[in-house]
């Protein structure tokens, strides 16, 4: 791939924090970004209570889970100066614009469930992102009391299985399966992401008893008056010592990753990872070409042709 294994492509760091004025500023306060809103933030200090901010200047590039340097203006308000270095970012693309998700989580859930039906050319994206990123992987089966769905969420399951993703089973909304999740996130900063309509709020309010009234004070903060599950917020997960945390993200519709080259996007397809190099030509676009590895391997049932599907997709749309 082009760039480091590891690429933050939109996180531009600010080493210094131009703007400030002069040497009188108040000292700046370390803090993390627990709530994402459009251009406006909250941010936990490290010690003291939550400031609802502004980023400095006009582009604003923050995601939720952000480690910022903060300068409290007001009783409650403050201005974001600095945006530190990510171990890790979350974002989709098209080719106009990009859409941080979350920042140095540590582990992506994606959420589907028995019904609605899920796409799995989302959750495949959700997979590939997470593989960029070099971080961990849940897939959570939610809903399974629905029990006549159960079989056929499997089966769509199963190739994720076969490709050593963990999968969780579990019911919010009865709260069965939430103890073995909850050992997973347990140390972790674990991002929730998934299709609208698959729980992940249900779920959300199951592990954290506080998030259905920090959702309202969030409402009450930006005076929208309505429930705001179209913002990324993090909690902290109740008992943790290790410091896990939890982030509710909005539902998602599509997932492009219009800013993964061809490299980055075979290295996210971790059955590809044995074919790469194995092609006679060395920049194979893996369609037609003759002595192409992939198109064997799929040929002979190697690959799962739906995610196959999607790579191809991702590889036209990085190519276009
Ligand atoms: N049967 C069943 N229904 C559930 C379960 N979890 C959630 N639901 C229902 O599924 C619907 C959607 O749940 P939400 O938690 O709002 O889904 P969401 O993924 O947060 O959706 P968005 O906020 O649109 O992103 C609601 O009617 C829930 O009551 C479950 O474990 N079993
Ligand atoms: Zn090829």
């Amino acid at each position: 791939m082009a760039g480091p294994a590891r690429s933050n492509a939109p996180s531009r760091t600010h080493a210094s924090a131009p703007g400030r004025a002069g040497k009188h500023a108040a000292p700046l306060l370390s803090g993390t970004v627990i709530a994402a809103f459009g251009r406006q933030y909250q941010v936990a200090p490290d010690r003291g209570e939550p400031l609802l901010c502004f980023p400095r200047g006009k582009k604003s590039e923050i995601a939720c889970g952000d480690r910022v340097q903060v300068e409290q203006t007001a009783p409650g308000q403050g201005v974001i100066e600095a945006v530190a270095p990510r171990d890790s970012l979350l974002y989709r693309s098209n080719e106009f614009r990009q859409k941080l998700i979350a920042a140095n989580v540590t582990q992506i859930a994606i959420v589907v469930a028995t019904e609605p039906s899920f796409y799995d050319d989302l959750v495949t994206r959700c997979l590939v992102a997470a593989e960029d990123q070099e971080i961990r992987v849940l897939i959570v089966l939610n809903k399974c009391d629905l029990a006549p769905r159960l079989a056929e969420a499997r089966a769509r399951l199963a190739p994720l299985v076969k490709l050593g993703y963990t999968v969780i089973e579990l019911s919010a909304l009865e709260g069965a399966g939430l103890d073995e999740l909850r050992a997973h996130l347990a140390g972790q900063v674990t991002v929730l992401v998934g299709q609208s309509g698959m729980g992940k709020s249900t779920l959300t309010n199951a592990l954290i008893p506080e998030a259905q009234a920090a959702t309202r004070e969030i409402s009450a903060a930006l005076d929208s008056g309505k429930h705001t599950t179209t913002h990324a917020r993090l909690y902290p997960l109740p008992g943790d010592t290790a410091g896990g945390a939890l982030i509710d993200s909005p539902g998602l519709q599509d997932f492009g990753l219009h800013h993964l080259d061809q490299g980055a996007l075979e290295y996210a397809f971790p059955e590809f990872r044995a074919l790469l190099g194995q092609c006679r030509f060395r920049n194979c676009q893996h369609d037609q070409e003759p002595g192409c590895a992939f198109q064997a391997a799929l040929a002979a049932g190697e690959l799962d042709p739906r995610r196959f599907a999607t790579f191809r997709q991702l590889l036209a749309s990085a190519n276009a």
